[in-house]
């Protein structure tokens, strides 16, 4: 049988992300090795050129499951029909600039994609924003899209599971593919909370593992939240191949499903679970399954975990506060 192509469209196609991404996309990585793609590339007009460039790499690749490659710096024109939407492109925090002024010019990006995804996506859209601020860009574009489910728009926080799996990895000389269970709570920020208490190392208690809340308090969190601004400094810019990875992972596991007994981390509207005000796209431990995804529910939260799930909330609320403030949502 043959299938009908999936369209995903993929903003700042020709930015650092995307170079990193839509290569992977092509190849069947992202949502499955049997599921042929269109790729819909939305740049501003000086990323058309790169953007250009790159769809002429693709090209040269002779993906087997690439079905074609439209170029556009139209939002309606990028999103029409799309089935998945990686928004990626976003307005870096240049030296001087407010946390206001960064809102606000990326307001300006995802208030616009936000209507052109409600006006023109497919029915069965899902979105993930990349570009930071990702949790408060992806509530700024859902706002503008009253007709999508709320459900349907999240925001990364798979790089900060991966990277925290890694670290536990580490300490622990386990195997990446021995630990299950890990959760980032919170916002895409040096506030969010990696948690290890409900975790397993082959099927054994992470935190009881380690035993060592000193080194979780004092290391593990700070490394795992500081990582983004970590990578910045020893790299010149900001990770890509590393989030590009991310943005794969979450859309594939949104997709395709959690394993078995494990969860992972993903930015999503609350539903009021964990204390978590409604509304507010915060990271929560999710399964997945034929699609959709549901929050983990019944985890004890001890004292340790709530004091950083909530200062992590309260930045996602002051952030909403400052967005609404500024006429975004
Ligand atoms: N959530 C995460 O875990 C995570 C991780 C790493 C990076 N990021 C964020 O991802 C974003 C992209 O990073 P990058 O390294 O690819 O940046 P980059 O500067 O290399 O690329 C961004 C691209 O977006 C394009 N762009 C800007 N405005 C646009 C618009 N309105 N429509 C379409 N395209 C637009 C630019 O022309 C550029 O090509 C940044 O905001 C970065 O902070 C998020
Ligand atoms: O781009 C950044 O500010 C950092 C990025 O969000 C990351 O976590 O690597």
């Amino acid at each position: 049988m043959t299938r009908t192509p999936v369209n995903v469209t993929v903003t700042g196609a020709a930015g650092q992300i995307g170079y990193a991404l839509l290569f992977r996309i092509a190849s069947g990585h992202l949502l499955g090795a049997d599921v042929p793609v269109k790729l819909r590339l939305l740049e501003i007009p000086q990323g058309l050129k790169a953007a250009e460039g790159t769809a002429m790499e693709l090209d040269d690749c002779a993906f087997p499951l690439l079905r074609g490659i439209d170029i556009f710096d139209d939002p309606n024109k990028g999103f029409e029909g799309a089935n998945v939407a990686l928004l990626v492109g976003a307005r870096p925090r240049t030296k001087g600039m407010e946390r206001g002024d960064l809102l606000s010019a990326n307001g300006g990006i995802f208030k616009p994609q936000g209507k052109a995804i409600n006006d023109n996506a497919a029915d069965d859209i899902k979105i993930l924003v990349v570009g930071n601020p990702a949790n408060t860009n992806a509530l700024i574009a859902q706002a503008a899209a009253p007709d999508v489910p709320a459900e349907r728009f999240t925001a990364m926080t798979r790089l900060d599971h991966n990277r925290a799996i890694s670290q536990l990895a580490k300490k622990t000389g386990a195997p990446v593919t021995d630990i299950k269970r890990l959760t980032i709570w919170g916002n895409h920020s040096a506030t969010q909370y990696p948690d290890i208490f409900h975790a397993e190392i082959a099927g054994k208690n992470a935190a009881e593992v380690v035993g060592d809340e000193q080194w979780l308090a004092d290391t593990f969190i700070p490394t795992v939240a500081k990582r983004g601004a970590a990578i910045i400094e020893a790299r010149g810019a900001s990770s890509a191949a590393s989030a590009a990875n991310a943005a794969i992972d979450h859309v594939h596991t949104w997709v395709n499903g959690t394993a078995e007994g494990d969860w992972t981390s993903m930015g999503i509207p609350s539903d009021g679970s964990y204390g978590v005000p409604e509304g507010l796209i915060s990271s929560f431990p999710v399964t997945c399954k034929d699609g959709k995804y549901e929050i983990v529910q019944g985890l004890d939260v001890n004292e340790f975990s709530r004091a950083r799930i909530d200062a992590s909330v309260r930045e996602l609320a002051e952030e909403r506060d400052a967005v609404r403030e500024l006429g975004l949502i």
